[in-house]
């Protein structure tokens, strides 16, 4: 059932607005306790005064968990649920409430069952069966103080059977409160699996799986971002391209896997020699594309020339010592105007072979 909850829940964060509808519905059966206690006392059994007392307990406890759970400062307890502060207010209540009423318990404990039976959603068995000791404790101790008090209004044969039916409770919530704390394990376990599948089949999909790099559509969705990001803050945008010179010999000269090899030494290299926020990805078989996010052309002239030196001079397993993987380097600065194969292809037009 969706009520028109929107003002009073916490929007920001879904788990503050989870923990607020479980109170409210927890305040909705405590509402629903005051309208049966004024039936009580239409049946004379409970002073108006006495009723309305309960009411003001009720609705101050409440507004003042209310007030807790809504302002953010359940987060600095242990447990931010308040479960467990919420459960013995459960059982104080419900000891004031037997303690007042003149007979009919029985009506108000099945009430406050249902309001123990929300500790259920998030105690262990342990802290339910605690609960349950907790619960029994104050009920007891509500009946003694009639017996004691008021013997006209204590019926031991009723009462005796009410402590016997909560006592069932005991053990039944602390099955139910395990069976309910494994389910939250399992499904906070699947929840872990499921953010790791999510996180693969994002490295599928923007990864190249031979270098590690981001992979070409990775790469164009980074330059087409920072692009419009330069155009709008007015800044330097610069790419390079490097293309591996006859790349074909090296797969026929000295193998396949060879050739591999040298693509993720390259890429390697050229990991190291670009910065954090800078864009690096494997832009075709051996051509790869640097995204130099505030980097005017000057700069990208000097970053790309390390890199060129960083792959010529480079040792590359699979190939003999002296041979050198030679690679033609281009850089192009944005323009205003540009959209990302214009600025792409100007580079690719500046590309030159170094002298390594
Ligand atoms: N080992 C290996 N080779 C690849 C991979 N992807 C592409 N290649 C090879 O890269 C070579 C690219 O050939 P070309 O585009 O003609 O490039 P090139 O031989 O460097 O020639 P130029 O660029 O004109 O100097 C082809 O032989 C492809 O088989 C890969 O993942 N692994």
């Amino acid at each position: 059932m969706n009520l028109p909850l929107g003002p009073v829940l916490p929007q920001e964060d879904p788990r503050q607005s989870l923990r607020v509808r479980r109170f409210l519905m927890a305040a909705l059966v405590y509402l629903l306790a005051i309208l049966l206690l004024a039936l009580y006392v239409r049946q004379g059994l409970l002073a108006l005064h006495e009723w309305r007392f309960a009411a003001l307990v009720i609705l101050l406890v409440n507004g003042a968990l209310f007030a807790l759970l809504r302002s953010g400062r359940n987060e600095r307890f242990a447990d931010p649920s308040l479960t467990g502060i919420q459960m013995i207010v459960v059982c104080l209540v419900m000891g004031m409430t037997m303690y007042l009423l003149d007979g009919g318990r029985g009506g108000m404990l099945l009430l406050f069952l249902v309001l123990l039976m929300f500790g259920v959603l998030r105690l262990n068995a342990r802290q339910f069966t605690a609960l349950g000791g907790f619960a029994l404790f104050c009920y007891a101790t509500a009946i003694a103080a009639v017996w004691q008090q008021r013997p006209e209004a204590f019926n031991p044969q009723v009462e005796f059977l009410h402590l016997a039916a909560l006592s069932t409770l005991v053990p039944c919530g602390g099955f139910f409160a395990s069976h309910v704390s494994s389910l939250r394990r399992a499904l906070r376990e699947r929840q872990i699996d499921l953010q790791r599948a999510l996180e693969e089949v994002h490295d599928l999909r923007s990864l190249d799986p031979l270098t590690g790099i981001s992979n070409r559509s990775a790469t164009i969705a980074f330059l087409t971002q920072e692009m419009q990001r330069a155009e709008r803050l007015d800044q330097p945008l610069s790419v390079i391209m490097i293309d591996l010179v006859r790349f074909k010999r090296v797969n026929r000269e000295y193998g396949h896997p060879a050739g591999d090899e040298v693509l993720q030494g390259v890429a390697e290299r050229l990991r190291r020699g670009v910065r954090d926020i800078d864009g690096l990805g494997r832009y075709g078989g051996e051509e790869f594309l640097v995204v130099l996010p505030d980097t005017p052309e000057d700069e990208a002239n000097r970053v790309a020339s390390q890199l060129q030196d960083a792959i010529q001079n480079g040792r590359f397993p699979g190939l003999p010592v002296q041979f050198s993987v030679q690679c033609a380097i281009g850089v192009g600065e944005r323009v205003a105007g540009d959209d990302v194969w214009q600025l792409i292809e100007r580079a690719r037009g500046e590309s030159e072979v170094g002298s390594g």
